[in-house]
């Protein structure tokens, strides 16, 4: 049986497989088996696709015209109260790249990790600028409750190592192996650098994606899925706009859910529908630490950004 959605029998002797590079609204680069792009249009709303997308398309002249789009197995959503901004399909990994400077934010961290955990997608976080000190040591110690629960954190330093300092870039590279990976990271952190660093002409690569979706016009596209090898087994998904991370898809009631620290104190409650808010016997506020209990798996910070979140998320859904 076919995976492939409003997929006609006329339109699947004459359509070919595809997957989706670069999306600008209705138009998208795809790019054949062969390697070949070619822009496509989506025939109408049900057949919008994103990076990361495998469809079938029909020639029509020297473009194409989506006639349907693979199921996927994720889709990594990016959503603000009004619209959905950006995302991704089909994505094995998200890499999270923050930087000793300029200094992290951890809400910015923690949304991003939440929207992954929502996609169910592994994330890795990945701290570069090993060499400017001491702001690194500070800023891997602000990392220690993220891999305490669990998360992958790896050094890095994308600046010509020091005499006998390893680089990180091998173990990375070996994480990313054979992978999608979609990287996030505010401004500033060094991903240009390592996009550049992996992919061979990124930057060329990127000025013709832009030219061909925006017939000249040289704006940045917004997300855009480049092949780290030839034989394209790695690919690396550069997605701008860390900063306004939407979570409007996420159910307040499910949030302790996609954050593993507070997971992990999940099920005690007293009340089944414990918001863990104020309630008393309440299983997730009595894990958080304080002075008085250091012993708490969930750090104040991560506490108070899961109450932060949680009345944004219900203030919206309230309209
Ligand atoms: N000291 C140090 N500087 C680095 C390292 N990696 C990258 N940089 C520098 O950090 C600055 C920002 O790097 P970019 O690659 O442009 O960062 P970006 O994340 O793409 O930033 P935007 O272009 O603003 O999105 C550049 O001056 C890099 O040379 C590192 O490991 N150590
Ligand atoms: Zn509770």
């Amino acid at each position: 049986m076919s995976r492939s959605k409003s997929l006609s029998k006329s339109q699947n002797t004459a359509t070919q497989p595809g997957l989706v590079v670069a999306a600008h609204g209705r138009h998208c680069l795809v790019e054949a088996p062969d390697g070949q792009r070619l822009i496509c249009h989506a025939r109408g709303k049900r057949n919008e696709v994103v990076v990361g997308d495998t469809v079938r398309w029909a020639p029509t002249g020297d473009e194409g015209i989506i006639e349907a789009v693979d199921e996927r197995r994720n889709l990594f959503h990016r959503q603000d109260e009004w619209r959905t901004k950006s995302f991704a399909a089909n994505i094995d990994l998200v890499l999270i790249l923050l930087a000793a400077e300029p200094e992290f934010s951890e809400s910015q961290l923690t949304r991003a990790l939440i929207a992954a955990e929502a996609a169910g997608i592994e994330a890795l976080i990945v701290l570069n600028k090993r060499d400017v000190q001491p702001a690194f040591d500070r800023a891997w110690e602000r990392l220690a409750p993220y891999r305490r629960m669990g998360y992958a954190v790896l050094p890095l330093c994308l600046r010509p190592a020091l005499q006998g300092e390893p680089s990180g870039l091998d173990e990375l590279k070996a994480r990313l192996d054979q992978r999608s990976t979609l990287v996030l990271g505010p401004s500033g952190v060094g991903k240009s650098t390592l996009v550049n660093g992996l992919v061979p002409h990124a930057s060329a690569q990127t000025g013709e994606i832009s030219r061909a979706l925006n017939s000249g016009k040289h704006t940045t596209t917004s997300t855009t899925w480049y092949w780290t090898d030839a034989q394209r087994h790695t690919a690396l998904i550069d997605s701008p706009g860390f900063q306004e991370f939407g979570l409007a898809h996420i159910e307040p009631e499910h949030l302790a859910q996609l954050m593993p620290d507070l997971r992990g104190a999940l099920g005690g409650c007293r009340f089944y529908n414990c918001t863990h808010r104020q309630e008393p016997g309440c299983s997730v506020t009595s894990a958080v630490a304080s002075p008085d209990h250091p012993e708490g798996s969930i750090s104040a910070t991560r506490y108070r950004l899961y109450l932060e979140l949680h009345a944004q998320l219900s203030s919206q859904r309230a309209f």
